[in-house]
């Protein structure tokens, strides 16, 4: 996935990103950290091809996502948000064969193939003890799980998430987001996370992009920690970023 000269603003006093450029190999584990308002989810917004951006491009294989259509676009880039789908009756495995839609003929039917991949997807994600819920009786972490299970059942190379550990316990934040690395490195996917827990995304992520109003910062765990760029996120507050420990200090 290649990302070209990438603008975000959505009035002209108000660019949140301005000529973005990056390229994103097969693997990648991707932590996008920055303050509240920043432009996180309007970035990963603009990656899913889902809100046009004000200039630049994003290119999958050859191709623009602006250009593609719905059916190809949702073959490639799956989008996890925080947003609650609600429907009465609507069972776990429901929600979970919606991921298969790009798939599927005109009647929306699933095949067995269809059925062995949402099977799959409740199992990696660790949720079939939810079969046969109904999706507005689940905890927001149980919820959580069930859209990353129909994003893995989607079976794009792409799955971006916006703040997937929002709602999380600390033992959840970190299965999620260790099932996700290992989905990254065995299945060769591309996944882009925004988070605010610094300390999960320097644990597991394999680069980190530090999104602030005059851009973003972008290396390994490793490399942002010996040059001090997180504090970047703590600028003009009373807070610093320990490098050595990984704490952050008063
Ligand atoms: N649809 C919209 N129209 C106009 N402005 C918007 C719209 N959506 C977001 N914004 C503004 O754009 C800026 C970036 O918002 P965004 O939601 O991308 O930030 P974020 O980094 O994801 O924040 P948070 O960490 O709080 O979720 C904010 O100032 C927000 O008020």
């Amino acid at each position: 996935m290649i990302i070209k000269n990438l603008t975000l603003s959505y009035s002209a006093d108000k660019i949140l990103l301005r000529n973005f450029s990056k390229e994103l190999s097969a693997g990648s584990f991707i932590a996008l950290v920055g303050r509240n308002g920043v432009g996180k989810s309007t970035l990963l917004r603009a990656l899913a091809g889902v809100s046009r951006c004000a200039g630049g491009d994003v290119l999958y294989g050859e191709k623009s996502l602006y250009q593609m259509r719905n059916s190809e676009l949702s073959r490639t880039i799956a989008l996890v948000t925080t947003e609650i789908v609600q429907s009465p009756n609507l069972k776990v495995e429901d929600v979970i064969e919606m991921g298969r839609a790009p798939y599927t003929n005109w009647s929306g039917s699933l095949d067995k193939e269809d059925k062995d991949i949402v099977n799959q997807a409740i199992e990696t994600a660790g949720i079939s003890y939810l079969r046969g819920k109904e999706i507005d009786r689940l905890s927001d972490g149980e919820r959580q799980r069930v859209m990353i299970a129909r994003a893995i059942a989607q079976q794009t190379p792409v799955i971006l998430l916006d703040e997937p550990s929002a709602f999380l316990d600390l033992p959840n934040r970190y299965q999620i987001v260790m099932l996700l690395a290992e989905i990254a490195q065995s299945e060769g996917k591309i996944i882009i996370f925004s988070t605010h827990d610094l300390q999960v995304a320097l644990r597991f992520a394999s680069e980190i992009w530090i999104m602030t109003p005059k851009g973003i910062t972008a290396g390994s765990p490793e490399m942002l920690r010996a040059t001090s760029s997180f504090n970047l996120i703590f600028e003009d507050t009373a807070l610093k970023f320990n490098s050595i420990t990984g704490e952050v200090e008063f």
